[in-house]
């Protein structure tokens, strides 16, 4: 049996616990923490690890970088984006039904890695800037090429019908240009989603909405994603436009298919334009995709997410609910006393590798920001602060020398209970 079968199964038969969840998010309100999922529903991954979903393909990420017409490498950026969208929103569903709830991430827990492969090394730190509202802030470079991705990202949810999740934030992608010392500088606005098949205990994600990328060279794309309705239309579809800022008409190129499956890149407005030319497509399932290296548990500083929840991860393996609840909860504990001495103590948790972004408005979100809608403050009071990476942190950071066994006890047991 597979788990979405194994889901649905649960759902009729173990039915009163499927229904009573159904009651519970008919009446939740908005904080996705908040939600006491039925054990099958239970992943073991922390959401500080779905910053990774971005590069899954580091050659496609860096591509922009070897481009020098500002069109294509704008082209380049959208099809990179869309790359993305089946690992960010699908992977853990790869038989349609069974998306998980992910372990909330506790204040300062840490995801590192790096993917290495022919584009070279590319770097991945993920860091929980936020609890209240919960935040997660990610920085991507590729070492070779220098093409850097930072954000952060916070969800807000209401029922109606289903989950409907609204995600807070941006990401802004630096591509350095071979014809110019100026980078460029891309502004990415993040898609809603809601959750389909809860009904029937086999949950998966839709896109909805539309989400937009726009270039300090003068391009925008606008991504509309659409379902399966009643009557027409295909799971995880999409059309995408690529034009100049501004000039929503004067499509350039457009883009369309289902992000979980290919898409076709086609010059001009409409795909079946006797003008129109087929540039490029995409199949995920004839890539090649590069795996995250991440150090070994014993070897991950103690506030590594992996590190701090294998013992829940575990639990939720072997199904021991009880030892979940106990594991999660020394965790829980641990972190509601340490801000309790933080604030006793008049001092605040120091982020390791992110910033508040507090001086004049921020240069990126004034300049790209009215183009796609987003607001100059960022909607820092969603998220806990404008988050942005801090290269003299992360130097820091990189600086340290590894922990003695017995200082990394100390931390697991101060911050963790464990
Ligand atoms: C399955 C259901 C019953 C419980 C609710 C789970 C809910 C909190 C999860 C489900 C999907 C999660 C999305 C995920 O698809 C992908 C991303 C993209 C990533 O870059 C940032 C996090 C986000 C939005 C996840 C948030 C938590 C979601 C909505």
């Amino acid at each position: 049996m597979d788990s979405a079968q194994q889901n649905s199964s649960a759902a009729a038969g173990g039915g009163s616990s499927w229904g009573a969840f159904l009651k519970s998010i008919a009446s939740f309100n908005g904080d996705l923490a908040s939600l006491t999922a039925p054990p099958f529903i239970l992943s073991g991954t922390s959401l500080t690890e779905f910053s990774s979903y971005w590069c899954e393909h580091p050659p496609v990420f860096a591509a922009p970088a070897k481009e020098s017409d500002p069109a294509k490498r704008a082209l380049l950026v959208l099809k990179w984006f869309l790359t993305t969208l089946k690992q960010q929103y699908a992977s853990r569903s790869e038989q349609y039904g069974n998306e998980k709830k992910p372990l909330n991430p506790f204040l300062g827990e840490l995801f590192l890695g790096k993917w290495e492969d022919e584009a070279g090394v590319t770097e991945l730190i993920s860091e929980q800037v936020s609890h209240h509202p919960p935040a997660t802030a990610y920085n991507i470079t590729n070492l070779p090429t220098g093409v850097r991705l930072e954000g952060y990202n916070a969800q807000k949810a209401s029922f109606s019908k289903t989950i409907n999740i609204k995600q807070i934030g941006h990401a802004v992608l630096t591509v350095p240009s071979p014809t110019s010392d100026q980078p460029d500088t891309f502004l990415i606005t993040l898609p809603s989603l809601h959750i389909e098949g809860l009904i029937f205990g086999s949950p998966f994600i839709e896109l909805d909405g539309a989400s937009y990328i726009t270039s300090s060279t003068g391009y925008t794309a606008k991504i509309d994603y659409s379902g399966k309705g009643w009557l027409s239309g295909k799971k995880n579809s999409f059309v995408a436009s690529l034009y100049p800022t501004g000039k929503e008409k004067e499509v350039l190129y457009n883009v369309s298919g289902q992000w979980t499956k290919s898409f076709e890149i086609h010059s001009g407005a409409a795909k079946h334009n006797s003008k129109s030319t087929l540039v490029d497509s995409w199949d995920p399932e004839k890539q090649h995709h590069t795996p995250l290296t991440v150090a070994p548990i014993e070897k991950q500083h103690p506030l590594e997410s992996r590190r701090a929840w294998s013992k829940v991860a575990n639990a939720i393996l072997k199904g021991d609910l009880e030892a979940v609840g106990q594991e999660k909860s020394r965790i829980e504990v641990a972190q509601r006393e340490a801000r309790a001495r933080e604030k006793a103590e008049g001092r605040m948790w120091q982020r390791r590798y992110f910033s508040v972004h507090t001086d004049a408005p921020d240069r990126v979100l004034t300049l790209l920001g009215p183009a796609i809608g987003l607001a100059e403050h960022g909607d820092a009071d969603k998220t806990g602060g404008l988050w942005r990476f801090d290269a003299t942190k992360a130097e820091k950071e990189r600086e340290q020398p590894q922990l003695s066994d017995e200082e990394a006890s100390k931390i697991a047991k101060e911050l963790l209970g464990q």
